[in-house]
């Protein structure tokens, strides 16, 4: 379970959350709001790579901002860089290094290197990738490790028909929690059991 404790945040002057309190139980949240309204931000922080200006952030009762919460925990955000002078394939193995998960396999036979068609992106440099393939990288090195806190920011947004499916099918099977801040409410394909929070200048609310 995610839980934010008397949590504030100010860039400067501007405050984009006072004392925020909340705990998210659930295993399926979607988090909309308007641009700029702090999504990406409540995320980051969400994750343990953006300290919060105030308050706590814990997920099952571990602050997110530990060390050893770096491996419960996967992060696919736009403002998340990735060192454009690796490869795709340098990249991964990276990862998986650092995370002590390499698969048992090529990458070109890894199942969401395939599942998301980056196959024959494996020997571009990370900078020369479009836009939708470096999302695809952002995604598969999120959900590389198994985290059991999957935290994805427009995960959808420009995307080709094929990823969206294999990513449909990976919200349907993924066994954590998992939070999407989008501007597609419906991002679930199944809606049930789905928590909807809005978030405004006022907070973050139930929808
Ligand atoms: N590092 C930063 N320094 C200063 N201001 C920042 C920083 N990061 C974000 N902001 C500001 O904080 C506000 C919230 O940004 P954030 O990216 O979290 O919004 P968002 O809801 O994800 O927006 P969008 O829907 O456009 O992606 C914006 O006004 C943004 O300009």
């Amino acid at each position: 379970m995610l839980s934010f404790t008397q949590v504030s945040h100010h860039f400067g002057t501007r405050t984009l959350f006072r004392e925020l309190t909340l705990s998210l139980p659930e295993s399926r949240v979607v988090l909309t709001g308007a641009n700029g309204s702090g999504k990406t931000t409540l995320l980051l922080i969400a994750a343990g790579i953006l300290p919060p200006s105030q308050g706590a952030v814990s997920f099952n009762q571990q602050n997110v901002a530990d060390i050893a919460m770096r491996r419960t925990i996967g992060i696919s955000a736009s403002k998340v860089n990735l060192p454009g002078f690796f490869t795709v394939n340098d990249m991964l193995a990276f990862h998986a290094r650092q995370f002590n998960c390499e698969p048992d396999c090529h990458w070109a036979d890894y199942h969401w290197v395939n599942a998301f068609g980056l196959t024959p992106f494996l020997n571009t440099r990370v900078e020369d990738l479009s836009l939708g393939n470096y999302k695809k990288l952002s995604l598969i090195l999120a959900l590389m490790h198994s985290p059991e806190l999957l935290l994805l920011d427009e995960p959808t947004n420009g995307l080709d028909d094929q990823t969206r499916s294999a990513l449909e099918d990976c919200f349907e099977s993924y066994a954590g929690q998992l939070i999407i801040a989008s501007h597609e409410p419906q991002v679930f394909a199944c809606n049930s059991h789905v928590r909807h929070l809005h978030l405004d200048a006022s907070g973050v609310h139930d929808r």
